[in-house]
């Protein structure tokens, strides 16, 4: 299998360097030059499978032949073993045709984990293959960042620089990120927004010089093996709830884009998706877009659900080159008027494409308050708050036979203050990160400068040469 860029300029790799790059050279982001697809006979055969061997049968085919099967199984055999879960992503029935499907019983209890898990390890199969070093930067609201550093931890082959926005992030996002006593492991503590760290994370990739002298790679959504891996879950909870004879729907507390685009490559490889439903929070750049055409950056605003306090939607770019018929030149367009600009308007032939697949709502902060609550009183069932504007989002819409599934991205105890503040319970950490609050904490404050950014990762990495 290639991978080609979004914005046509870039070598196509394959799939070990499409893994290593992150980001593309062109400033694009990578893509499988065609979908795999699976029959629905063929869908039918995966019922049943265990989560592991799901993903091993749908991941296979990105791999082309450069990682054999027995080493894929073992990888994905042991990232998803540090999952709490039996099933992994279980599926919680919370009404009468609405699912939660959980993702977060891994490491750090938030959905990133699915994805690092499988990310890390790959990673590192594939520079030890090559005796090679290579230096991680990653820009966090507050969940890829603790994943990340969990996935990577003392880890030989990688350093790792994860740059989150200063007194932005929950204080338990805060301490899984700078509690790790590993030697790889650098948190930054960046002045400015989530926004800021990613346009660093950017620049540094698109900083050639730099990229090259210190093996620079990424673990954000902007690399493709995050978006395979979350593919599989789609594919999990749909099967068990009847497809491929059944469609299903999908509401996704959405921020940069990465997981809903994963359901959209899921119905792309042949799962029947009715709808794909963009929830967002306050900074509602995607709902608006979606109704308007006019993708316009404005400045964004702390919200309770803070991982989703993103302008900026990387993965977006994606879901645009293919809206354009893969047209390589229409996102570059667009892309510069982003930058020149901060915005850009959707021909009205893809916008019609977009919206062909995806509907988007918002859950202003009340409404995601009133919805932990009631979901509370209703059901019993606890959410946080990324998962809550999901279901505000989900209930604004007209009832349906098709089964609704939430996308269950975090557990509550990450966002203690805001479920609190919500409906009067605090959710504890479970048992096995008892203690964790109290860790000391090891982090560096830096300014949103890219120079400074730079020196302080270079200086430090292993793979600097
Ligand atoms: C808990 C949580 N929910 C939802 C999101 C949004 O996911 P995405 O950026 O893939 O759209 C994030 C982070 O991005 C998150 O951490
Ligand atoms: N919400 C994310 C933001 C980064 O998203 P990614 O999926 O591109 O890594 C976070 O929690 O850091």
């Amino acid at each position: 299998m290639h991978y080609i860029s979004t914005r046509g300029e870039a070598p196509g790799l394959g799939f070990s360097d499409a893994v290593l790059a992150g980001l593309a050279r062109d400033g694009g982001l990578y893509l499988p030059v065609e979908w795999p697809h699976f029959s629905a006979a063929e869908i039918r055969a995966m019922r049943g499978l265990s989560y592991p061997d799901l993903a091993v049968r749908l991941l296979t085919p990105f791999l082309g032949d450069e990682i054999s099967p027995p080493v894929f199984e073992r990888i994905v055999r042991e990232a998803y073993a540090t999952f709490r879960h039996e099933a992994i992503c279980p599926l919680v029935q919370t009404g009468q045709n609405s699912f939660v499907l959980e993702l977060f019983h891994g490491p750090t209890l938030a959905f990133k984990d699915v994805a690092m898990q499988l990310l890390a390890r790959l990673m590192d199969h594939v520079l030890a293959e090559r005796g090679q070093r290579a230096t991680i930067v990653g820009a966090t609201s507050g969940d890829t960042g603790g994943a990340a550093i969990d996935a990577f931890a003392g880890r030989d082959r990688t350093d790792i620089f994860i740059l989150f926005p200063h007194g932005r992030v929950s204080p338990v996002q805060q301490r899984q990120m700078t509690s790790s006593l590993a030697a790889n492991v650098h948190a930054l503590a960046v002045e400015g927004n989530f926004d800021d760290c990613q346009g660093l994370v950017k620049d540094m990739f698109n900083d050639h010089a730099f990229r090259d002298r210190v093996g620079l790679s990424g673990v954000n959504s902007i690399n493709w093996a995050r978006i395979m891996a979350q593919i599989v879950y789609y594919f999990s909870s749909a099967l068990s709830l009847g497809a491929p004879d059944r469609a299903v729907s999908f509401t996704v507390p959405t921020g940069n884009f990465g997981d809903i685009f994963a359901g959209y490559a899921a119905k792309k490889m042949g799962l029947p998706i009715n709808r794909l439903v963009i929830a967002t929070n306050d900074n509602d750049i995607l709902a608006r877009t979606l109704s308007t055409g006019e993708y316009r950056t404005l400045g964004v605003v702390p919200t309770t659900s803070p991982s989703m306090d993103i302008q900026v939607s990387s993965n977006f770019e994606r879901l645009l080159f293919e809206a354009a018929g893969r047209d390589a030149g229409t996102v570059r367009r667009y892309m510069a008027g982003l930058k020149q600009s901060g915005s850009f308007t959707i021909e009205a032939a893809q916008l019609e494409r977009i919206r062909s697949e995806f509907d988007s709502g918002r859950s202003s902060a009340t409404e995601t308050a009133e919805t932990i609550r009631n979901t509370l009183e209703k059901s019993g069932y606890l959410l946080d708050p990324h998962t809550a504007t999901a279901v505000r989002v989900a209930s604004k819409r007209a009832a349906s036979e098709t089964p609704m599934v939430i996308l269950g991205t975090a557990h509550p105890a990450k966002f203690p203050d805001a479920v609190r503040d919500a409906c009067g319970v605090t959710p504890g950490l479970p048992a096995w990160l008892a203690g964790m609050m109290d860790l000391e904490e090891k982090y560096t404050v830096l300014p949103s400068d890219l120079k400074m950014v730079e020196d302080y990762v270079s200086s430090r990495s292993r793979a600097a040469g």
